[in-house]
C-alpha cells in the first residue's frame, strides 16, 4: 500500500474493539505519513501544520473539516495564528482505526 491508495479509500463505519490497529500495523500505515507521529498513549496520531497567516490557517481548517464531514470522521483541532495540529483518532473503537489513516492522508492530499 502507498500513501495515494489510503487517501483514495473511504472511511467505513468501524465500531469497536475488533477496529483497533496494532502495533506493528499503526508503524507500517505511520511510514506512509511524512511528519505524522502518534501520541505517547498510542491512541491518536498527530501533527502540526504551518501555514503563513491566519486566512491560510482558516481555509486548511475549512478543507478538514470538509473531508471530515464527507467522510463522517472528525478530528481534533488546535489552531493559532499561522499553525494547526490535527488529531485523528477512532472514539468508537476506543484508539486507532484504518479510518485516522486514511482521513490523516486525505488531509496530506489537500495539501499536495
Ligand atoms: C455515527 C457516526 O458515524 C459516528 O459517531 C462517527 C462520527 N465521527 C467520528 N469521528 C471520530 N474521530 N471517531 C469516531 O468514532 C466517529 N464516529
Amino acid at each position: 500500500m502507498n500513501r495515494n491508495d489510503l487517501s483514495t479509500q473511504h472511511c467505513q463505519p468501524r465500531k469497536g474493539k475488533e477496529h483497533a490497529l496494532g502495533e506493528t500495523q499503526v508503524r507500517e500505515l505511520l511510514a506512509l505519513l511524512p511528519g505524522w507521529e502518534s501520541s505517547a498513549d498510542g491512541k491518536s496520531i498527530v501533527k502540526d501544520f504551518h501555514f503563513e497567516d491566519f486566512h491560510r490557517t482558516l481555509g486548511f481548517i475549512n478543507a478538514v473539516g470538509f473531508m471530515a464531514n464527507r467522510e463522517d470522521h472528525h478530528p481534533d483541532l488546535q489552531a493559532g495564528y499561522g499553525h494547526c495540529q490535527v488529531l485523528w483518532s477512532t472514539h468508537d473503537v476506543g484508539g486507532l482505526s484504518l479510518n485516522d489513516f486514511i482521513c490523516a492522508a486525505r488531509v496530506e492530499a489537500l495539501l499536495a
